[in-house]
């Protein structure tokens, strides 16, 4: 396979590494029109549209938007018919998450300053927010419990999930992990029209407070759109992985770790970096070697190939500055001493330490929350967790003690703005 193979010490490095990163805007473009004009259409017709949208997209071959929500009894009676096995991994990994995040959970605070002003912060939670499971290329019950379980731990009443059915086939693990969370109501619809139903609201489909969750570049470009209408998480777009080795990493499972990204999605971007030319050969070697018995092969072929590369570094210290820079959704570090390497990382959605932790663990059921940023965004965000369900209003009562020292601040800082209403307010309470 013809992987890029490319080293930091070359000329030009840098203007490769940057192409490497660059998404293709044209295409962007072509799909931001697309999903503008599906976002007017759900915003006039409602329903209608979504249906029609529905059926073009996903053949659901559907005849109302009502035909398209999963009634509770039909998810109950998904997990009651799950293997033994897949309930009981589901339930597992639904507890650890659960635990993980139940650790992120902001809490009100207060204080009284010596005159008897009260100042503070009172936390909330949202009250209906929309859940984004992606479901056209693969079925994800794992973005099911990274999506719901911070919003239940945080309190959000209602929970709308929306997942695309290719041709109205339901994935009964999907189901089931709704009804795992306790999700409120699940509708069979995706991409850019799904986005629109929940930000706008339809006769069937209730608007939200906020839509989070992962999915392709029509629901990237539909969130984007919407934001403002709604709050969502992020704009998260193809998974990432960026493995750092110091060379004494197995090749085979350091090139099935590319892999696992690499299947996702034909844009998705899987990078290695190692000081070790030698083992850069033997990953390579491996990569031919394995593609052949995976049955996404052609998406990794296309993603490796587009986006790829094994890249030949200095030593451990550049391969930190350029992960600082490429910023992965993914980090993982196979090397001796991880966690000290890791205080070097200022950027990277989750770091995964260590030649044991491969990044797919954390696909589903080590705990942390796989919906992170990507596209160097983790520069500026953070994972999915429980604060993106929390809000804070700030607490203020002034004594009426406080009153008098503040209204003179105020009022002079207020006669300086020109705002006359706003210092006599602050004067009316001034003895
Ligand atoms: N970051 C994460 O946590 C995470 C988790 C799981 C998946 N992912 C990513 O999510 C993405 C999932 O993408 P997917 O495609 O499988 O599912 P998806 O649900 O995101 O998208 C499917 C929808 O895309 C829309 N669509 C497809 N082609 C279209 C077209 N030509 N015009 C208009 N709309 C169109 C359809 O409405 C369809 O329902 C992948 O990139 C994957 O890597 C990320
Ligand atoms: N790696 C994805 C996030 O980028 C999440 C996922 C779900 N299932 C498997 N993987
Ligand atoms: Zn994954």
């Amino acid at each position: 396979m013809n992987i890029k193979r490319l080293n930091t010490q070359k000329a030009g490095f840098d203007a490769e590494l940057k192409a490497l990163l660059a998404f293709e805007t044209a295409q962007d473009d072509s799909i931001d029109q697309v999903v503008a004009n599906i976002l007017k259409d759900i915003k006039a017709r409602g329903d209608a549209a979504v249906l029609e949208y529905t059926n073009r997209f996903d053949k659901t071959g559907a005849t109302s938007l009502a035909e398209l929500e999963i009634p509770q009894a039909e998810l109950q009676a998904a997990l009651a018919s799950l293997p033994a096995a897949q309930r009981e991994a589901l339930q597992a990994a639904a507890d650890r998450v659960r635990s993980y995040h139940e650790k992120q959970v902001m809490q009100s605070w207060q204080y009284t300053e010596a005159d008897g002003t009260l100042l503070g912060q009172q936390v909330t939670a949202l009250d209906r927010v929309g859940l984004y499971v992606p479901g056209g290329k693969a079925a994800y019950p794992s973005s099911v419990l990274m999506n719901a379980i911070p919003a239940k731990v945080a309190g959000v009443q209602e929970l709308i999930m929306v997942v695309p059915t290719p041709n109205g086939e339901k994935n009964p693990l999907v189901l089931a992990a709704a009804a795992v969370c306790g999700v409120t109501r699940v509708f069979c619809i995706g991409g850019a029209q799904a986005v629109g139903a929940l930000a706008y609201g339809t006769e069937t489909v209730p608007q939200v407070d906020k839509i989070v969750g992962p999915g392709n570049a029509y629901v990237a470009a539909a969130k984007r759109r919407v934001f403002g209408v709604v709050g969502i998480d992020m704009v998260a777009g193809p998974s990432e992985i960026l493995v750092i080795s110091d060379g004494q990493s197995n090749p085979d499972w350091t090139a099935m770790d590319l892999f696992s990204q690499a299947e996702h999605d034909e844009l998705a971007q899987a990078i290695l970096l190692s000081p070790s030319a030698e083992f850069l050969d033997q990953v390579q070697a491996s990569i031919a070697r394995q593609v052949t018995d995976m049955p996404r092969q052609e998406i990794i072929r296309t993603s490796l190939q587009n986006r790829g590369a094994l890249i030949q570094v200095k030593d451990l210290d550049e391969a930190a500055e350029i992960c600082n820079y490429i910023a992965p959704e993914h980090l993982e570090l196979s090397m001796d001493d991880a966690l000290a390497f890791s205080k070097k990382v200022k950027h990277a959605g989750a770091i995964f330490m260590g030649r044991d932790t491969c990044e797919a663990l954390g696909d589903y059921c080590a705990g942390p929350n796989h919906v992170l940023p990507t596209s160097r965004t983790a520069r500026f965000s953070s994972p999915l967790g429980v604060y993106d369900f929390q809000k804070r209003s700030s607490l203020i009562m002034v004594s009426s003690e406080g009153a008098q020292k503040l209204g003179k601040i105020a009022a002079t800082l207020a006669y300086g703005e020109g705002l006359q209403a706003h210092a006599r307010s602050a004067e009316y309470r001034l003895k």
